[in-house]
């Protein structure tokens, strides 16, 4: 479908030289006119220039990716993905000097990272005593949780443990980077720290991807925390102005997370950008567009779509009664149609949003009930395997890729029943030139007569340097499970399923180079495989709806204490306000919020429930 620009969406698209920001409000076309830009430069600045693109999500550099896709040499001319994706390239083609040597092996999962920390501990007496002194084994999980963001969020703020005045805290700070680099591991946020410092420490490298690449744009700048912006002005130096940032400030939801909307207005006076703004609204029926109006004063629209729409708040008696009214509402609608929805009404246009992954219980299974397709996009973005077989495998393959990794070579040494330490394991080994296979027929030999299946599925691969077919190693799997026991085999089934997923996105991503181990891990921590398009209704958390439309949205569960959360005070509550104008907003033409007066908790008892505040302003 051609669309036809307005006037100040075609200034941004036809911006050539120097620094540009676009600050408007939701489905205004930020990110539409972000990518036409994208379009005309690659087209127009003939076959030299490089393009560099950074998304929030890699769903949203899917989506940018397929809808210039067809632009002669797209794929070597324009880098679209996340800021973590280019850091991880950057670091992994430029990275020796800070101490990166090839692609990054990156632990994303946050227990993995839990585990690293407590290791650190372990090492200072002092810090080991402090910990035991917080409490019993609650408190001192608690007291790790909040070292272990506290970590997250000096390095956000690129402070390194050098710098941190706190003797003591310093020192766990240094020893948990010392436990990762000992695994030969960068967590994620030392993506950003490194190439920050890369940048500052050599700037012949800066310029480098400064020649590489004669425009940079941004989408969703109103998330961007310190490190991503110095590592963008590092990345830029002082003469280079060809980037473009788009953003709202309205929809600054990742505040809790070291984020903040200051960068757009920064960006503004650091590179004396041209400001756009747009008014339109392209997305929202009148109706929605009025709601979100409710939930934020500021928020004005010259433009709105001639079509009413609905927004329609409804009362349940508990959770289950929110699910059966969510699902005869998809099934009258996908029945039926709306007249202010064009065409079919599908699963695939409905989505269902909530504040937290909690609240989607009886839906699922009021779903799973009907058969009625979903996916969820809840959280983070790593594979969790379910299964015994699955997870050993993802384990022995972390360790073909990195046999340095010490953190899990001991989890899979525990799993598989192997009782030496560590260094037991590597022996005499010469760590420098210790292969992964030779690791794992070392822990093999260990493992006595309990011979675990992953050796089997392993050997059956015959791994051996690159030579990598990860495919044969899942029919392998397959061929194994028929013995299993009925539920075993359910389990294997479905995380099977969920890594040939993420196989075969790796073979399309990656479809002209080399397949190996390393490439394939990281691009799943980076969240890379991930499904752009998946059938059914999404379920989705507010977070993860971000940047997303649908025709018909349900916001669920929306009593005080789930949204807005209950922990939230002062400006935390201004920004659960602003995740309720996120939701609200996703949605294109029907809007329905729900909220069960009871509830049932995690240790079984009822609680009675308040409809949310937010509830009460879009009623108003
Ligand atoms: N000029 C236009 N005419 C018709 N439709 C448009 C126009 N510009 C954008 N759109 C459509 O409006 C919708 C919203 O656009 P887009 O997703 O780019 O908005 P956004 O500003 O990035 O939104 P958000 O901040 O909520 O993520 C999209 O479906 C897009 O195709």
């Amino acid at each position: 479908m051609t669309i036809r620009l307005t006037e100040s969406q075609q200034t941004v698209v036809n911006h050539d030289e120097g620094a540009l920001l676009v600050v408007a409000g939701p489905g205004s076309g930020k990110t539409r006119v972000l990518t036409e830009r994208v379009r005309r430069l690659l087209k127009q600045e003939g076959e030299h220039f490089r393009v560099l693109a950074l998304t929030f999500t890699n769903k949203a550099a899917n989506e940018m990716a397929d809808r210039l896709a067809g632009i002669p040499g797209v794929d070597e001319r324009a880098f679209i993905g996340t800021m973590h994706s280019f850091c991880t390239e950057v670091l992994a083609n430029r990275g020796k000097s800070v101490g990166v040597n090839g692609l990054p092996n990156i632990f994303d999962s946050y227990q993995d990272r839990k585990q690293v920390l407590l290791d650190a501990v372990r090492q200072h007496s002092d810090l080991k005593r402090e910990l035991e002194n917080a409490g019993d084994s609650r408190s001192q999980s608690r007291k790790v949780d909040q070292w272990l963001k506290r970590i997250g969020e000096l390095k956000n703020e690129l402070v390194v443990p050098e710098m941190v005045e706190d003797e003591r805290f310093a020192r766990l700070y240094a020893e948990y980077d010392n436990q990762l680099r000992a695994s030969n591991a960068l967590d994620f946020d030392d993506l950003l720290l490194l190439t920050y410092r890369l940048f500052e420490e050599r700037p012949k490298i800066a310029a480098f991807y400064r020649r590489q690449y004669r425009y940079i744009s941004i989408d969703e700048a109103q998330d961007l925390n310190e490190a991503q912006y110095r590592v963008l002005c590092a990345l830029c130096g002082t003469e280079y102005f060809n980037i473009m940032m788009v953003g709202d400030p309205k929809q600054a939801i990742f505040m809790w997370n070291g984020a903040h909307p200051k960068y757009l207005e920064l960006f503004e006076s650091d590179f004396s950008a041209k400001r756009v703004e747009l008014q339109e609204n392209f997305r929202s029926s009148a109706a929605v567009v009025a709601a979100a109006r409710k939930l934020n004063d500021d928020y004005s629209v010259e433009g709105v779509l001639p079509v009413e729409g609905v927004v329609q708040v409804d009362e349940c008696e508990d959770e289950e009664d929110e699910a059966k009214f969510i699902l005869t509402t998809i099934q009258e609608l996908c029945e039926h149609g709306h007249p202010d929805v064009e065409g079919e009404i599908t699963l695939e246009k409905c989505a269902v949003i909530g504040r937290n992954k909690f609240v989607f219980g009886a839906l699922q299974s009021a779903f799973e009930e009907s058969d009625v397709k979903f996916y969820k996009k809840l959280s983070g973005t790593a594979v969790q395997s379910e299964s015994d077989v699955i997870a050993e495998l993802e384990l022995a393959l972390r360790l073909l890729a990195n046999p340095l990794d010490r953190l899990h070579l001991g989890m899979l040494a525990k799993r598989i029943g192997v009782t030496h330490s560590i260094q037991e394991i590597y022996g005499n080994a010469s760590l420098r030139e210790l292969t992964g296979k030779q690791l794992l027929t070392q822990l093999k030999s260990l493992s006595g007569t309990s011979i675990s299946l992953v050796f089997t599925i392993l050997e059956s691969l015959g791994i051996e340097g690159e030579a990598f077919n990860f495919q044969k190693a899942l029919s392998r799997i397959e061929e194994l499970a028929v013995s299993f026991p009925t539920e075993q085999r359910a389990l294997v089934l479905q995380d099977l399923g969920e890594w040939k997923k993420h196989w075969n996105a790796y073979l399309r991503s990656e479809s002209g180079g080399a397949h190996n181990i390393s490439s394939f891990l990281s691009q799943i921590a980076l969240g890379t495989t991930q499904q752009p398009n998946e059938d059914g209704v999404a379920l989705l958390t507010v977070h993860a709806s971000k940047g997303m439309e649908f025709d018909v949205v349900f916001l669920i569960s929306m009593n005080e204490g789930t949204f807005p959360d209950y922990r939230a005070k002062g400006a935390s509550l201004d920004e659960e306000q602003r995740n309720a104008f996120v939701a609200v907003t996703r949605s294109k033409r029907l809007l329905y919020v729900t909220y069960p007066n009871v509830r049932l908790m995690p240790w079984g008892d009822f609680k009675q429930q308040d409809r949310s505040r937010f509830v009460d302003k879009i009623l108003e």
